[in-house]
Parts: C-alpha cells; sequence; structure tokens
C-alpha cells in the first residue's frame, strides 16, 4: 500500500498499453499527474520513475538503490551470469568497478599520457575531415572512430585506422543495436517474448552482433597473454592479466576462468559506453553550432583569445569559460540519455514516504530534471549563457546530471569531458560549420527512435577551413 502511486496495469503485460514513446515525454507528463515520485509495471517488474534531482541524488546514495535488474540481456552478453561494471552489482560490481577506475586513472584519466592520446586523435581527425571541406556531408558516424581510438590505445596499447572496415561494421551493428534494443525494451523486461520470438522482439538483432564483437575484442587479451611480461605492464591489458595472475580468492572475479570472462566483459563495457556517448554529444554539438552561428563566432573568438593557433591542451581549460558553458548547455538540451541506465532495488527500502520493494526499477528520468521550468525558467532554449555568472564565468548548476549521480555516477566522466574539451576547441579552431542550406539549419529535435541513447536526426554540415 505504501508502493509510489501510478500507472494501471494489466497481467502479464503490465503498464505498457497505458505507455506512450519517447517514454522520456510520457514519464514527464506522468509525473505531472502522479508526482514526481511514481510507478508502473513493465512487464512484471515493478518500476518507479524518480523526475527530482535532489530525490535522485538521495535515491543513489542508498546501496540498496544501486543494483541493476535481472534480464537476460545483463546475463546472456557475459557467459551467463552478471558480471563487468555496467550491468553488475554487490561485491563484484563494487570490487570491478573501484579497480577499473583506479587503473584507468594511473594510466591515464585526468593524466598527461590520456591527454596525450586525444591529441593525437583529434590531429589525425582534423587531417582526415579536411577532405570533407567544402560541400555538404553527413559526419554522425565519423565521431566514434577517433574518440574510441584514444580509450582503445590506453586499453589495448593499438589504435585503429580511420578507414578499418571491420570495426567500423561493429560500431554501426553497437549502434542499430541500441536502436534494436528500443523496440520498447521488450528484449530487456519480457524474457518470455524473447524466447518466443527471437526475431519479432529484437532479440536476434540485438546479439546478432555480440558473437563478433566478443571475438573483434578478444582477439587483443589472447594476444596479451602470449607477450605478457609482469614486470613491464604495458596497457590496461596487461593491468588485468596481471591481476588474474595473483588472484587466489576462488569467489573474486578475477579469479581463473572468471577472470578472462570479466576481463572481456569489462572491455565490451567501456568500448561501448566509450564509443557512442562522446560521440554524440559532439554530433550534437555540431547541430547547435550550425543552428547559432553567433554561438559558434563566440568560442572561436575564445579560443583565439586564450589559445591562439597551438594545439589546445588541458591546461586551457579554465580559460574557456564560454565553451564549458555551451557544453553544459549541450548535455543539458541533448539529454541523449533521457532516462539514465536503468538501476534495481536489491533491499527492501522506505525511500519518501513510500516503499520500494525488492526488485522494483528505478529510472531516473534525467530528461526531465533538465526541462524542469521551475529550475530552468526556459529549458526549451538552446542558450549556453544559462550557466554564465554575471563576471562572465562558468556558473555550475547541480540540477545538470547527465553522468547520473551516486555510487553508479558514470565511470567515464573525466575521460569524456577531457575527450569533448579537446575535439571541440580543436576543431572549432580549424573549421567553421555551416548549414546544408543557408539560413536553414537543420532540425535540433532528436530522432523519433527514443530508447537508452536519443540520436540527432541526420543531418548535413558544410566544413569550412580556417585560421585563427
Ligand atoms: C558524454 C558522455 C557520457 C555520458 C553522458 C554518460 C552517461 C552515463 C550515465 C547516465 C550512466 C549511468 C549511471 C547510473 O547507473 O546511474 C553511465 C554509466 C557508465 N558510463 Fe558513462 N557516459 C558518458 C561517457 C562515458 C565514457 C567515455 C565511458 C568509458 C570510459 C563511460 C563508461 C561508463 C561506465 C563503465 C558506466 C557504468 C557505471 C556503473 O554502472 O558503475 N561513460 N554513463
Amino acid at each position: 500500500s505504501k508502493f509510489p502511486p501510478g500507472v494501471w496495469r494489466l497481467p502479464v503485460i503490465g503498464s505498457l498499453p497505458f505507455l506512450k514513446m519517447p517514454l522520456h515525454e510520457h514519464f514527464t507528463t506522468l509525473s505531472k499527474k502522479y508526482g514526481k515520485i511514481f510507478s508502473l509495471y513493465i512487464g512484471n517488474f515493478p518500476t518507479v520513475v524518480i523526475s527530482d534531482a535532489n530525490m535522485i541524488r538521495e535515491a543513489f546514495k542508498l546501496d540498496a538503490l544501486n543494483g541493476r535488474p535481472d534480464s537476460r540481456v545483463f546475463t546472456e552478453r557475459s557467459w551467463g551470469k552478471k558480471r563487468g561494471i555496467i550491468f553488475n552489482e554487490g561485491k563484484d560490481w563494487t570490487e570491478q568497478r573501484r579497480f577499473a577506475l583506479k587503473n584507468l586513472r594511473d594510466f591515464g584519466f585526468g593524466k598527461g599520457t590520456m591527454e596525450q592520446l586525444i591529441l593525437d586523435e583529434v590531429c589525425s581527425f582534423r587531417e582526415y575531415l579536411k577532405k570533407f571541406t567544402g560541400s555538404p556531408v553527413s559526419l554522425n558516424r565519423e565521431f566514434n572512430l577517433p574518440v574510441l581510438n584514444a580509450l582503445w590505445h590506453l586499453i589495448a596499447g593499438e589504435r585503429f585506422s580511420f578507414d578499418d572496415q571491420r570495426l567500423r561494421a561493429i560500431i554501426k551493428k553497437l549502434v542499430d543495436n541500441f536502436k534494436a534494443a528500443d523496440a520498447g525494451g521488450a528484449i530487456f523486461f519480457f524474457p518470455w517474448f524473447t524466447k518466443l520470438a527471437p526475431k519479432l522482439s529484437g532479440w536476434e538483432a540485438f546479439f546478432s552482433v555480440l558473437k563478433p564483437t566478443m571475438t573483434f575484442l578478444s582477439e587483443p587479451v589472447d594476444e596479451h597473454r602470449k607477450t605478457f611480461n609482469p614486470d613491464n605492464l604495458r596497457d590496461l591489458i596487461d593491468v588485468y592479466l596481471n591481476e588474474i595472475s595473483k588472484t587466489t580468492d576462488k569467489t573474486s572475479g578475477f579469479y581463473k576462468d572468471d577472470g578472462d570472462k570479466t576481463i572481456k566483459t569489462v572491455m565490451l563495457d567501456l568500448f561501448v559506453a566509450g564509443a557512442e556517448t562522446v560521440s554524440t554529444t559532439l554530433n550534437y554539438s555540431l547541430l547547435y553550432l550550425i543552428n547559432f552561428p553567433e554561438v559558434q563566432e563566440k568560442l572561436q573568438k575564445e579560443i583565439a583569445t586564450n589559445i591562439g593557433s597551438k594545439l589546445p591542451s588541458l591546461s586551457d581549460r579554465p580559460k574557456m569559460q564560454y565553451l564549458e558553458a555551451f557544453i553544459a548547455e549541450t548535455l543539458r538540451y541533448s539529454s541523449f540519455v533521457p532516462n539514465g541506465v536503468f538501476h534495481c532495488a536489491l533491499e527492501t527500502v522506505e525511500f519518501n514516504g513510500y516503499v520500494i520493494p525488492k526488485g522494483t526499477n528505478i529510472f531516473p528520468n534525467l530528461w526531465q530534471v533538465h526541462f524542469d521550468e521551475a529550475v530552468w525558467g526556459d529549458p526549451k532554449n538552446f542558450r549556453p549563457d544559462r550557466f554564465i555568472d554575471e563576471n562572465g564565468h562558468y556558473k555550475k548548476n547541480d540540477n545538470l546530471m547527465p553522468f547520473s549521480v551516486g555510487k553508479r555516477v558514470c565511470l567515464g566522466e573525466s575521460l569524456a569531458r577531457d575527450e569533448i574539451f579537446l575535439f571541440l576547441t580543436s576543431l572549432l579552431q580549424k573549421f567553421s560549420f555551416e548549414p546544408e542550406v543557408k539560413g536553414s539549419p537543420p532540425s535540433m529535435e532528436a530522432s523519433k527512435q527514443g530508447g537508452l541513447i536519443l540520436q540527432p536526426q541526420e543531418y548535413k554540415v558544410v566544413l569550412k577551413e580556417r585560421t585563427v
């Protein structure tokens, strides 16, 4: 009786007939009716949607609300049980998250090495883009590779060429899979449907890419094993192999065979999270720059004043206050992970006067938080200046939470921020971006696909080379 109020439900299919796509927009409508914490059922899974920044912050502080739902999708990708980071929980998740964070930090995050790897990619990418100047081009799928390369270099000590067809094919499939998963979340929450109708439910499409991706990711692990030397740890794979070789605790995710499965799952996690998110941010950034030439001009002036023609570096960041505001507004306005990544209650808890039973899914409606009129005033306007104070400095707003919050906050946030900064400054330094048809910029609305990650609609851009 103390379960939050919410949407009607039917047996087996739950509240599905009463929900409309895109979910984040419908959740916003529902929260106006039922409150900032309301409930629904996805199949037989009780689900709670939280739409308020402070409530999300409080909820995600609690260990009990930091699990992940039990779903075939999260186990069959990792040899029959939850492993790795993104879809893991409990003791193994804590151990894996801590280990990955520490070693990504030691090997690069926040240090010179990672910055250098990103800058290498930025420089190659700027050269690569030159061939597109002058006529309208779609860059939607071009950002994944350089962004992924920097991370991959850190993980596996190698980089891909921008023309690597095998990798391009996998990235395309991964992106398509995000879309397949958007078939109403069927593959996540309707195990019986995925078994009954693997094709129709999207299960087949979702998993058709898993095998080649895993093979692709496994090869460098096997190669590293052949040349592994504990006295010379070259990259993240070596660090994992070293940990596996030292682990004697049979319950640890690093133990022997489990360790092998763990390392491959972690690589898949980083690969998926790293490839699609930063490139989507850059994609939206470009779209907004085309729509607001005056913003583009202001950013280019800031670069000319504070960086000049030298290669940008992270040490320039404190001087680039308007760019910081532009990035914040891009992350807010696009809100491209609109419902975060769903959590699950590991225990029954009392929260905000309600009872959330063990096994309940929790969706943070980040989109609504970012479009709350009471907080932002005019959320539907793209206005970087909302993040600038009266002295012209970047002004943080705690209601902006694109990376989520709490104990599961995005593990790649600092890498993502570094990449976005270095890519944007470097691209704006060398190019101007214009719409295909002068005076008629492309729509800023996300494509109608909905789902875990909202992509912008396909658009074309005209690149013009410039010098500072
Ligand atoms: C603009 C870029 C990015 C955005 C907006 C973003 C957003 C998010 C969000 C909303 C979550 C869910 C947190 C939760 O469960 O509450 C998440 C988790 C995660 N992200 Fe990111 N992310 C970005 C970039 C990256 C990058 C580059 C990496 C790779 C290093 C990464 C790795 C992860 C991982 C491993 C998790 C799972 C954390 C866990 O479950 O403990 N992310 N991210």
